[in-house]
């Protein structure tokens, strides 16, 4: 339930001509680990995410989620993918305002067809694993910034992703709360299995991440084994 990059080039339009935004990149992220990606700004580090989702198809090379070859599959299987397959946090959670925490996630669960009975005790079930059981009923205006945040983390991981990646997920947040946040990705991706990438511009959260890989100018530098720094 890994995620492999291989030899992804990736290009925009730039003028006349085109800019190179990844170049030959290669990256394997094994199923339970973390890999933190981190670069200065403009190297590449959301087409690379982007790319991972398959929001967009790299010009060449490869994106393998969980063992499935994503080239040249159709815009639904695509979808279905992203929705059955990839869990995504962004910088902003992005919650309804209408519903209380537990339906945040619950929803996820309807639109890929589960049972409701089942969902609320999945939803119950990851709410306390981001330590917010006591706020299941809550809605987001009563909530803090810090426990949104956690709703958005539990939400992704709703429909049991293989892969998931996550984007500045500290980034309106204090440093605390941030790390705080960080050891919570780190926790789960270690319990759900999944494969994770984060993106973040906060090298000091970065102890428990499995592998830190650098980008510059849409070039990866090769990964360095957390604890081997
Ligand atoms: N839609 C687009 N069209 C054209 N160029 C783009 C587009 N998106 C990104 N770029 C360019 O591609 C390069 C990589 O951008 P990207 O957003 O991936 O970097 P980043 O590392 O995520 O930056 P930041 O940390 O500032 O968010 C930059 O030079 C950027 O200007």
């Amino acid at each position: 339930m890994s995620l492999h990059l291989t030899d992804v080039t990736l290009t925009y339009p730039d003028g006349g001509a085109r800019l190179t935004a990844l170049d030959d990149v290669d990256l394997d992220v094994p199923a339970g680990t973390i890999t933190a990606l981190v670069g200065p700004s403009g190297s590449g580090k959301s087409s690379l995410l982007a790319v991972a989702a398959t929001l967009i198809s790299p010009d060449t090379g490869h994106v393998v989620i969980a063992g499935t070859d994503t080239t040249g599959l159709s815009r639904s299987r695509l979808t279905e993918l992203r929705r059955t397959r990839i869990g995504m946090v962004f910088q902003q959670p992005n919650l309804l305002p209408s519903l209380t925490a537990a339906e945040q996630l619950q929803v996820m669960a309807h639109l890929d067809g589960r049972a409701p009975r089942a969902a609320r005790g999945h939803a119950m079930e990851l709410l306390e694993a981001v330590g917010l059981t006591g706020q299941a009923d809550r809605r987001p205006h009563q909530l803090s910034g810090g426990q949104r945040q956690r709703i958005n983390i539990a939400r992704s991981l709703m429909n049991e992703p293989a892969v998931l990646l996550v984007d500045e997920p500290t980034s309106a947040l204090d440093q605390e709360r941030g790390a705080a946040i960080l050891d919570l990705i780190t926790t789960l991706t270690h319990r759900q299995g999944t494969a994770t990438v984060l993106v973040t511009h906060d090298r000091t959260h970065l102890t428990a991440v499995d592998q830190i890989v650098e980008i510059h100018d849409g070039h990866l530098r090769s990964p360095v084994t957390a604890g081997h720094r």
